[in-house]
């Protein structure tokens, strides 16, 4: 398999830069007049997937909220990852799995090898047992063509408390995290297969993110308050590696078809201005 990365970067010039996560909260549920059980879930997924995953670059389900459902809700994110690659989208999952030795190849194994149920294109996962312990997650991405977006500055408030840290040799946490990232990437041209997830909500903070070479993907737009227009103080001249990711703002535009067709426009359309000129 093609490189993640470079696959990636393909998709985002064809189809734009926008990933749309899907994450079937209980309200969301509930505003879609769908059960808050496993119909509820399956009808969900589905009526996104027909509606948009043949014309964004990636889709991001959120695994808690098919977890949720136990064995059952799991089946439904194995049929929705197999739809959303019969529509052409990269699948992006959503599970933020940190863990050490052979606890963390397992999830390698569940998530990035080609003869898993679960075996989506790219994860995230956390970095807070160290970015050394996450090396089966590269090994494996590397050995079958997958990603990982590694978490180093969360769209979330609590996040800088531990992120903003300083290490004994001044860095911030954060900053030894993107600088880890940026040497697993070497240099590859023109995007590596390990990225970063920073927030659109973080603002200037005053990392440096010009040698990371992986891409960014960056939630926090829309419903947590961020704006396509904040991208350039925080990614500077690295914007052109930046994947945008909005849930609920065009999740609450469904459950009517057209509504998540024209909301994933309107989200892609502030993006491309945002970082159009970048492109
Ligand atoms: O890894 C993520 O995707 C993630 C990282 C982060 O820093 N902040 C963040 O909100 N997310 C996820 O992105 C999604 C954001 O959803 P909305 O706020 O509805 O767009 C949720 O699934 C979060 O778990």
């Amino acid at each position: 398999m093609e490189a993640f990365g470079t696959r990636l970067h393909r998709a985002m010039a064809e189809r734009g830069p926008l990933c749309v996560g899907i994450d079937p909260h209980p309200q969301l549920l509930a505003a879609w007049g769908l059960p808050d059980d496993v119909s509820g879930l399956e009808r969900f997924s589905r009526t996104v997937v027909d509606a948009i995953a043949d014309r964004v670059a990636a889709v991001k389900p959120q695994s808690a909220f098919f977890e949720r459902f136990g064995s059952h809700g799991v089946a439904i994110l194995e049929s929705t990852i197999r739809q959303l690659k019969e529509a052409g989208a990269l699948v992006i999952l959503d599970v933020k799995r940190g863990d050490i030795g052979s606890t963390m190849a397992a999830y390698a194994s569940a998530y990035l090898e080609p003869s898993s149920p679960l075996y989506v294109d790219a994860i995230t996962v956390s970095p807070f047992l160290g970015v050394g312990s996450l090396a089966p997650v590269f090994d494996t991405a590397h050995k079958h063509g997958g990603g990982a977006f590694v978490l180093a500055l969360t769209s979330n408030p609590e996040g800088p408390q531990v992120q903003h840290a300083r290490t004994v040799g001044g860095r911030t946490v954060a900053q030894e995290i993107i600088d880890e990232i940026s040497q697993l990437n070497g240099g590859v041209e023109p995007l590596g297969s390990i990225g970063a997830v920073v927030g659109a909500t973080i603002g200037d903070t005053g990392h440096d993110l010009s040698r990371m070479g992986g891409p960014f993907l960056v939630p926090g737009l829309g419903a947590q308050g961020g704006q396509p227009a904040d991208l350039a103080a925080v990614f500077g001249d690295r914007i052109d590696a930046v994947l945008p990711s909005y849930s609920r703002e065009v999740l609450g535009s469904g459950p009517s078809p057209a509504g998540l067709r024209d909301a994933t426009e309107r989200s892609l359309d502030a993006c491309r201005a945002a970082l159009g000129e970048h492109r």
